[in-house]
């Protein structure tokens, strides 16, 4: 039972990886991911400049998910870009994917010129969907503000590109998302981020559960499943089939995994959960999935990709 998948031409052999700002944002984390049974490693998302990020307490778990608002805590563009281009080097012929998240447009241009310039042949995953930088809108929500941003990408970047989507939650902007979307040879879209400025209350403290934006954050885990489902899907059925999904959220057991890969998924990433039980998830979610597999008889992922039923 094979979990290989393909993406833009490269091949992974585990559809499964960490999604950004995980345990990715140190050597060490993304070390422990080269070392884990994960298909591949995104590394948190980067600025130009290495970013303290929101005052805690800025993340914390509940029983269904977690909430966060870490503020694009991270080391920097060139910390990033060095780790990348070393394991380039020391594992040639695997395929990763570099997170950016430039705080405005200039950043994210410098930042992709940088990359461009570079040696660095894997993925960029451009992050348009940050949800808690004090002030800054959620890019993926401006339907023009997008169209504007792969303008200017392109014109220049011609190494494999996706692009990090916020949910969206009504069918006619999946239609005006995905329309842009496809004007672009993107070579992939992850969806979902985190769902943006949730607010979880403590009714002990009758106090919000974390500091920054008087305690609105983004919700991740369980509670967040069917409405990355929805955006998978939704994109799925909208999208050229050039550009692939990388489905993401509410991903617990090999279940939801193959559930992602139904709804047209080619790689998923897991957060919330990989947070709480760290890399020996890859070894439980690959026994699951391959469980699941076994009982309906496929051999390997691309036989089900998509192949979610409707009534009619
Ligand atoms: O606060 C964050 O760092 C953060 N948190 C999220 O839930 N999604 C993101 O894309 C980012 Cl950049």
């Amino acid at each position: 039972t094979s979990l290989a998948t393909s993406i833009g031409g490269r091949t992974f052999d585990n559809c499964m990886m960490n999604a950004a700002g995980i345990r990715c944002q140190s050597k060490k984390d993304l070390d422990a991911l080269i070392a884990s049974n994960a298909g591949a490693y995104v590394t948190k998302s980067a600025t130009p400049e290495k970013r303290a990020g929101n005052p805690s307490p800025r993340m914390q778990t509940l029983p269904h998910g977690s909430i966060n608002s870490m503020g694009l805590p991270n080391n920097g563009l060139e910390y990033y870009l060095d780790y990348v281009i070393d394991d380039q080097h020391n594992r040639p012929g695997t395929t990763n994917f570099l997170s950016v998240a430039g705080t405005s447009l200039e950043d994210n241009l410098a930042m992709l010129h940088e990359i461009q310039d570079s040696e660095y042949d894997g993925f960029v995953e451009l992050n348009l969907s940050c949800p808690n930088v004090p002030g800054k809108p959620q890019v993926g929500y401006d339907f023009d503000r997008v169209n504007t941003v792969l303008d200017q990408v392109f014109k220049f970047y011609t190494k494999p590109l996706g692009v990090k989507l916020p949910p969206y939650f009504d069918l006619v902007h999946f239609d005006q998302i995905a329309e842009i979307l496809n004007q672009y040879p993107l070579t992939f879209v992850n969806s979902i981020n985190s769902i943006g400025n949730a607010l979880v209350v403590d009714p002990q403290t009758e106090r919000v559960a974390i500091r920054p934006k008087g305690g609105f954050g983004g919700i991740g885990g369980a509670s967040v499943k069917p409405t990355a489902l929805a955006n998978v899907r939704g994109l799925a059925l909208r999208l050229k089939p050039e550009i692939a999904i990388v489905g993401t959220g509410g991903i617990l057991n090999g279940v939801d995994v193959f559930e992602h890969i139904l709804c047209g998924a080619s790689m998923v990433q897991i957060g919330t959960q990989f947070g709480y039980e760290g890399t020996k998830i890859f070894d439980r979610l690959a026994s699951e999935l391959r469980e699941i597999m076994n009982q309906k008889g496929y051999t390997n992922i691309n036989q089900f990709r998509g192949k979610l039923k409707t009534f009619d």
